[in-house]
């Protein structure tokens, strides 16, 4: 099939490729051109097609477009990048998913649509009864949960072909670099994870099963339910920095839950990873290189002071 990857070049995007070429699908890419993502480009040269556009401009999104069978929009900028420049964030979320869909409208023969959205959608969900279901409301409590909410809405009315994943966690399998948001988050809060190799095989999955007109919750399922403690504490520990003081964290309710993802897989049959899992690959993926494991307990107390300057909470309580 001939596919349009937009953020092919991504978390999510880069594992998707390589499951659809591994399936035979022709895919054109889509992604900004930047050292990231020429980096990956390089990794399937002579494999795939590679648009290099933007997602704020309607011809280079119109000439991707053409002559697709299914486009697979996961182009977008998540946290915390969302809240560094506002309007361009709104420009590449919502009017850049306008622009695919006003492309894909004026194909003499229309492509289907998957759209990548997130649980963020739900809202503060702590105080309810778990699991999140996906007929439960909806409620914006940022600018990234309202960009997918609105965004959402327009694939529902779009008159395409469509289908809409929110997405779980989907840890990368590369360093993420200390940002303030992680002590934002309550060391408490019901949190759920999905091995990028899951998502991958989901969507991949997803094109030749009877999922249009359905809006699916991808995560791991069962046994990748843990609280966002757990999370941090592995990726701490596995990166060598060790867990850091429940003081440096937030209260503040924060959108993350799990998630009833039993239609999806009855659908998709992709669960194939636990939360050990998960953290076994994401802790042999961002581990620091052996010389410097050598002398972590040298930096350890330099590096966790750094980090926890990031945390109001902790700044505060001095
Ligand atoms: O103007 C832009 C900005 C970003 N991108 C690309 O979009 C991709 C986004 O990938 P990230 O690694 O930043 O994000 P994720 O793969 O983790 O995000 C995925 O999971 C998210 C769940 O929160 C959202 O569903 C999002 O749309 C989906 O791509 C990147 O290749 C980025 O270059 C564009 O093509 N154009």
């Amino acid at each position: 099939m001939k596919i349009l990857l937009t953020g092919a070049f991504g978390n999510v995007g880069f594992h998707t490729l390589q499951e659809l070429l591994k399936r035979g699908h022709t895919v054109r890419c889509f992604d900004l051109r930047n050292q990231a993502t020429e980096k990956k480009a390089r990794q399937i040269q002579g494999k795939a097609e590679i648009v290099w556009g933007n997602l704020t401009n309607t011809p280079s999104v119109e000439a991707a477009v053409a002559g697709q069978e299914l486009i697979i929009h996961f182009g977008a900028i998540i946290p915390p990048a969302v809240d560094e420049n506002k309007q361009l964030a709104y420009d590449v979320n919502v009017n850049g998913t306008r622009r695919i869909i006003e492309a894909a409208q004026k194909q003499p023969i229309k492509p289907r649509i998957f759209f990548s959205s997130t649980l963020d959608v739900f809202g503060h969900t702590q105080d309810k009864e778990p699991p999140r279901r996906v007929t439960d409301p909806m409620q914006a409590t940022d600018d990234y949960s309202s960009h997918k909410i609105e965004s959402e809405g327009m694939i529902r009315n779009s008159g395409l072909e469509w289908c809409i994943f929110r997405f779980a966690d989907v840890p990368p399998l590369s360093p993420r670099p200390p940002h303030p948001i992680m002590f934002t988050i309550p060391l408490d809060t019901r949190f759920e994870m999905v091995h990028p190799f899951d998502v991958a095989f989901a969507v991949a999955n997803a094109i030749e099963r009877p999922v249009w007109g359905k809006i699916l919750l991808i995560g791991g399922g069962k046994s990748c339910q843990v609280r966002y403690r757990d999370y941090l504490r592995s990726s701490l520990e596995g990166s060598g920095v060790g867990m850091l003081p429940e003081e440096a964290f937030g209260h503040e309710p924060y959108c993350t839950d799990w998630l009833d993802t039993t239609e999806s897989q009855e659908l998709l049959q992709y669960q194939r990873h636990s939360f050990e899992e998960i953290m076994r690959d994401v802790n042999k993926a961002t581990r620091p290189p052996a010389p410097i494991r050598l002398i972590m307990p040298l930096l350890r107390p330099s590096i966790r002071k750094s980090i926890l300057k990031m945390s109001p909470y902790w700044q505060a309580r001095k």
